[in-house]
């Protein structure tokens, strides 16, 4: 009887699962997630990975498993499972976090012996990590150059094997006691928006195929309508295989060739996951430091209250304050909208980014470490392929072009819902005229634009 240990990480699913596919050669799969935080407080992320496990544990019960659940250093609770157990095969798929790079070639180097086997894969991308590269064999510095390259490339067929899954039982944890949900807490509003896990993913992605992907490339910037995927927290946690939903696109366009075009760029979308893990493996700390060093002599000018109204959405930009609210209701931005805000936040109140970085950490669904770094720099104009450091978004010119008919800001913004169109967007003479309780702008954009690129002339010099 040959028995393999499957750590599950950032693919908590089933179906086409690299490492998981492997381990089914085994007679037996011991399946365990080990949580490694013990200390810091909860985050919306948090509550996904609760649904998401408890959406896991379920599906292993229904094949007759168990999922263990473990806390704490996954180093040692591996060692102790592969001895406790007389386990011969590790598999798990890499997470591609540059804090893991180490524990996963100590772990290949520990277990790969005359007795155990060990083999961990590239499973959360589309692309092999690290295979698309310059003729020079350095990494992509432009996304269009990256794509270019990468759509050419092979990718592997989504594959499934039903594991037979260990009906012992094990010592484990139970999901509770990892304390990922708090029930007073804001997150818990979450529920009335999502419904995480594998079978949830898989159907919410056919919907969107069925109904959205055609008209992908015409209203994915407009947050009133219903243009994207909202797949970003399903993929963060691997609650879906990239691959599967790679090969779905490329049937619906075999199969509706007249919306090839939508289809192409919602896949060039999902290649920007793809570029954003290969920022992170050139530059491990991508979520701190700027790419561009000189954007570390900034003149940044923090200002708490100005933090706190940007991120209780009351800085008197409707745009700004509808997403900064959404964000809070539902641990969701519309990619458009994250834009806006976290310009603002940069450029109009000159608040580092690291600090929006942090705040997306702890309030989004779909955090995801390399995807929120790359945005924040890309907004900042800091990053590799960035947005130039001299486009100062307007926050009114973005909301008149994107929500014209203020649907979006009417639906996070109740206060505003009679206010009239020709006025929406900037509606301080209005509210301060009706009496609405809604604030006055906490900058003003000309202002603020003269300021930001006064800063970014001063880092010229360095
Ligand atoms: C400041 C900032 C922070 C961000 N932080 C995150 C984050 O923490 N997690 C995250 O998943 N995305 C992040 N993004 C990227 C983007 O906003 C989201 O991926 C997108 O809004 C998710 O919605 P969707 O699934 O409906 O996207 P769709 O438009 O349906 O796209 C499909 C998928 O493609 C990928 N994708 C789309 N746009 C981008 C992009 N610009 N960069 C990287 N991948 C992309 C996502 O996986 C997404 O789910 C950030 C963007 C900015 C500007």
């Amino acid at each position: 009887m040959t028995k393999a240990l499957m750590w599950f990480r950032y693919d908590l699913r089933l179906h086409d699962n690299l490492a998981l596919l492997a381990a089914s050669d085994f007679d037996e799969v011991i399946p365990v997630f080990i949580y490694e935080k013990t200390n810091s407080a909860t985050t919306a992320s948090d509550w996904w990975l609760h649904y998401s496990l408890e959406a896991l544990a379920e599906s292993i019960k229904s094949r007759g498993g168990s999922l263990i659940i473990r806390q704490g250093n996954p180093q040692l609770i591996i060692e102790e499972l592969m001895n406790t157990f007389q386990i011969d095969a590790l598999f798990f798929n890499r997470s591609l976090l540059s804090k893991d790079v180490l524990l996963e070639q100590e772990l290949v180097e520990k277990y790969s012996t005359k007795t155990t086997y060990v083999k961990c894969f590239d499973d959360r991308l589309l692309f092999y990590h690290h295979k698309i590269v310059t003729k020079n064999q350095t990494p992509y510095k432009v996304f269009s150059s990256y794509w270019k390259i990468a759509k050419l490339q092979y990718i592997t067929f989504p594959q499934n094997k039903n594991s037979s899954f260990s009906k012992d039982t094990f010592d484990s944890l139970a999901l509770d006691d990892l304390k990922l949900i708090d029930n007073h807490h804001w997150m818990k509003k979450f529920g009335a928006y999502w419904t995480p896990g594998e079978q949830q993913a898989i159907q919410k992605f056919e919907d969107f195929i069925e109904q959205d992907l055609a008209s992908y490339n015409k209203l994915r910037d407009f947050p009133g309508k219903q243009g994207t995927s909202d797949m970003s927290p399903y993929l963060a946690w691997g609650n879906i295989s990239i691959r599967s939903m790679w090969y779905r696109v490329k049937r619906f366009i075999d199969e509706q060739p007249e919306h090839a075009d939508a289809a192409d760029s919602y896949l060039r979308q999902l290649a920007w996951r793809d570029f954003a893990y290969e920022q992170l493996a050139q530059f491990p700390d991508l979520d701190r430091v700027p790419v561009r060093k000189a954007f570390q002599h900034y003149p940044w000018a923090f200002d708490e209250d100005l933090f706190t109204a940007w991120k209780t959405g009351q800085t008197g930009y409707p745009l700004v304050d509808a997403g900064m609210r959404e964000l809070w209701e539902t641990g969701i931005i519309h990619n458009r909208v994250r834009m806006v805000v976290a310009s603002f936040l940069v450029k109009h109140l000159r608040i580092p980014w690291q600090y929006g970085y942090d705040w997306f950490k702890e309030t989004l669904v779909d955090f995801d470490t390399a995807n929120n770094a790359m945005g924040w720099q890309w907004v900042t104009g800091s990053g590799i392929d960035a947005a130039p450091y001299f486009r100062v978004f307007n926050p009114t010119g973005q909301a008149q072009k994107f929500d014209s008919g203020a649907l979006y800001i009417k639906r996070w913004i109740p206060e505003l819902k009679d206010v009239p169109p020709d006025v929406i967007h900037s509606p301080q003479k209005y509210v301060a005229a009706h009496q609405i309780s809604y604030p006055q702008p906490i900058v003003d954009h000309a202002t603020a634009r003269k300021l930001a690129l006064e800063g970014f002339e001063h880092i010229k010099k360095h």
